[in-house]
């Protein structure tokens, strides 16, 4: 089924400002998309919308064939996790996943508690604080109290953002071996490409409230249509055609050392395996990376560079 979660002319707005105009969005059961796009394209807002913590002034919502758009939160059986952990300090790691079940009166509690703290990895740590817990794990025990609910979806705001860098490598993994476990659709937000290139199914890039671009994690990393989506995949040189489209190059595809132009050595850094430069060109400012077994090049130096056509994707628009 491909329309187990469907958006359909959905404009939200605060007061008179839109943030997001008539957005049309299907999600299919099962589905780990991911809502990327820089700070304010309305990724927050969606979900707000999706969880009902807004109401739409147009539009509707529909979850598994029922439209929902009116109905509460807590009826829509859709679970949140956001980057802030937001447990009870006060309550055990079991009573925090037992919190939800117990208010709905859920008879096989424990057997469920259990089993989500499992799913999570968590079932050594039942009875300690919150207090008593990393952030990774924190977020696991969020993780956990959504799951244990059996949302039909679960939507994560930035849940990963709190973590430091191996952390969110790791609850990444987590998040998918969860995800494959338990089947559960997921609508994930993010800023941060590489979380969505590795985690989502399908990415949707947001820019001002509208889908600029949506498709999988592979479309979209090697075939960007626009500027804007280029830009946020690391396409670091984009030159408008005279045709209205464009041509961006990764730093890796630049040519360094040979060519028909010249640029000046403004900047370099050593980056292991790489050198990293920023070349100032006819064109403006050029990023380049080469394998750092190459000679090296300082500063104020003129290098030969070449931007291969065959290197080069082609983009609808250049912004
Ligand atoms: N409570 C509010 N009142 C007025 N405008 C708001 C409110 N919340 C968000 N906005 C506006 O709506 C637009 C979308 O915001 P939203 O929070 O959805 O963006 P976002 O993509 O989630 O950004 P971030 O990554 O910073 O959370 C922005 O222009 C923002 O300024």
């Amino acid at each position: 089924m491909s329309d187990y979660v469907s958006l359909q002319g959905l404009t939200l707005t605060y007061g008179d400002t839109v943030a997001v105009p008539a957005l049309d969005l299907e999600i299919a059961k099962g589905e780990l998309i991911c809502l990327l796009g820089p700070s304010g394209c309305g990724k927050t807002t969606t979900m707000r919308a999706i969880a009902g913590l807004l109401n739409p002034s147009s539009g509707t919502i529909t979850i598994d064939g029922r439209d929902v758009t009116r109905v509460p939160p807590s009826r829509r059986e859709v679970g949140l996790v956001f980057q802030s952990y937001a447990l009870f300090p006060h309550l055990s790691v079991y009573d925090n996943v037992a919190f939800g079940l117990k208010m709905k009166k859920t008879p096989d509690l424990d057997a469920r508690v259990k089993e989500g703290l499992a799913t999570v990895g968590l079932s050594d740590f039942a009875s300690r604080m919150p207090a008593e817990l990393s952030g990774g794990q924190q977020q696991r025990v969020a993780l956990a109290r959504s799951l244990v609910m059996q949302p039909k979806v679960l939507l994560l705001d930035e849940p990963l953002s709190n973590l430091d860098a191996r952390l969110r490598l790791e609850m990444r993994m987590e998040l998918q071996r969860v995800q494959r476990e338990t089947g559960v659709t997921m609508v994930f937000v993010t800023h941060d490409q590489a979380e969505a290139l590795s985690l989502a199914d399908r990415i949707i890039v947001m820019r001002g409230g509208r889908i600029e671009q949506q498709g999988s994690p592979e479309e979209i990393y090697n075939r960007p249509a626009t500027g804007f989506v280029a830009d946020f995949v690391g396409f670091e040189t984009i030159l408008p055609q005279e045709d209205g489209t464009a041509l961006a190059w990764r730093p890796s595809a630049v040519e360094l050392g040979s060519g028909p132009y010249e640029g000046r050595v403004q900047g370099v850094s050593f980056a292991g395996e790489r050198r990293d430069y920023v070349l100032d060109t006819q064109f403006g400012q050029i990023k380049a990376d080469v394998a750092a077994e190459r000679p090296a090049h300082g500063i104020g130096e003129t290098v030969a560079f070449d931007l291969p056509r065959e290197r080069a994707v082609t983009l609808e628009r250049a912004k």
